[in-house]
């Protein structure tokens, strides 16, 4: 079997354990032959990819990044999958003399995934995002790694603001989720956290940092960068801040929330107040063992569906289990923060 490997969206640390994963189970025990297409589906199109066998993916699991690149480049000429376009990309996976391919990839990806998948394709799915925003397994791999370097930075930026007795924002990444500003606020006991699904008004974050002020101690607010602010305040409310420019996808660039909440929280709480954008650190350098070890057993996973010929499935995880999901409980759906979980934390805001 001639097996195909390709990575879409933004990396996400753990892609190349997962890789090494599955070209170990792969090769090593079911005899495929395996490639990975360079950055994403434009190896695909261009013909461009790396042989994958032992000697390639020797010492994979701690680097950070993906040996093969990854990329938001449409895998249908033209950007949507109409059925011409769909019978393109078949027509490509037969002439690269392809017998499946392991999608690595967020919410977009397993899109393009169960539209393949629909139109006859052999795929199989491997769930990466930082964001933690799929549905159809517990956690995504990078997501653990984005969360402790977060949380790092928590640290960091409370013993600069108590000194100063400031109150500091940081931004998380997260897209329209808010999971992990979730997470990392409560591993760094952050004062508030601002999530994408539950607006809140600048009155109600001001009252949390004075009241935190008023105990002596200095806010850490946790902001995700697709919050938006509830309430009057002109120009600031109700809308996702953007940065300049769009994605490979043609989607507006989310980022720069944090800037926009130091100084109204300034003003409506007299608290003096600075803003950290942490960006793409959160996707960088190597990722946990706990990254290491999801994505090492979603590869093991994946060839293992593949030589079951169990197409169509997505490899996730349920408790300590990876489990092949169809594709259609995996997407068509994002998976945000539920009222619960922002109702446990929101309870100790303040
Ligand atoms: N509904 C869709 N139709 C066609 N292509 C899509 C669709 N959703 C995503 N894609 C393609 O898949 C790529 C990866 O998706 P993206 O959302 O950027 O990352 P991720 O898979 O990490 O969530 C997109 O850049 C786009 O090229
Ligand atoms: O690489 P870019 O274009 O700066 O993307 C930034 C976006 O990618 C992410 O880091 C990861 O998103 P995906 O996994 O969906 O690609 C988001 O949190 C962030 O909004
Ligand atoms: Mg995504």
């Amino acid at each position: 079997m001639r097996i195909g490997v390709l990575c879409s969206g933004g990396d996400s640390p753990g892609m190349n354990a997962a890789i090494r994963g599955a070209v170990l189970r792969g090769v090593d025990v079911h005899g495929f032959e395996m490639l990975g297409f360079m950055d994403g589906w434009r190896g695909f199109h261009d013909g461009e990819y790396l042989p994958l066998d032992r000697l390639a993916v020797r010492g994979l699991s701690p680097r950070g990044g993906v040996i093969l690149g990854t990329s938001r480049v449409p895998p249908f000429p033209g950007g949507r999958g109409t059925p011409e376009a769909l019978r393109s990309v078949a027509e490509r996976f037969r002439a690269l003399g392809l017998d499946g391919l392991l999608l690595i990839g967020g919410n977009g990806t397993q899109t393009v995934a169960r539209m393949l998948s629909d139109a006859g394709m052999p795929v199989i799915g491997l769930p990466k995002t930082i964001d933690n925003d799929l549905d159809g397994t517990d956690y995504t791999f990078g997501f653990d790694t984005a969360v402790s370097i977060a949380a790092e930075a928590i640290d960091r930026l409370r013993t600069t603001g108590e000194s100063h007795r400031r109150c500091m924002v940081l931004e998380v990444m997260g897209r329209d989720a808010g999971w992990i500003a979730l997470h990392a606020g409560m591993a760094g006991g952050a004062q508030l956290t601002l999530v994408p699904e539950f607006p809140e008004t600048i009155e109600q974050i001001s009252e949390w940092v004075l009241s935190v002020r008023d105990r002596g101690r200095s806010s850490l607010v946790v902001v995700a960068e697709g919050f938006r602010l509830a309430g009057s305040e002109a120009g600031a409310v109700g809308t996702q801040v953007t940065r300049e420019g769009h994605d490979g996808f043609g989607r507006p660039r989310l980022g720069g929330v944090a800037e926009v909440l130091a100084p109204l929280i300034e003003e409506h709480a007299g608290v003096e107040t600075r803003a950290t954008v942490l960006g793409h650190v959160q996707r960088g350098g190597p990722p946990t063992a706990f990254d290491r070890v999801l994505a090492t057993r979603t590869g093991i996973a994946a060839a293992d569906a593949v030589a079951r010929g169990q197409w169509g499935m997505m490899a996730g995880l349920r408790g300590d289990r990876i489990e092949l999901v169809p594709f259609v409980e995996a997407v068509g759906r994002l998976k945000t923060v539920p009222a619960a979980r922002y109702a446990e934390a929101r309870r100790n805001f303040g």
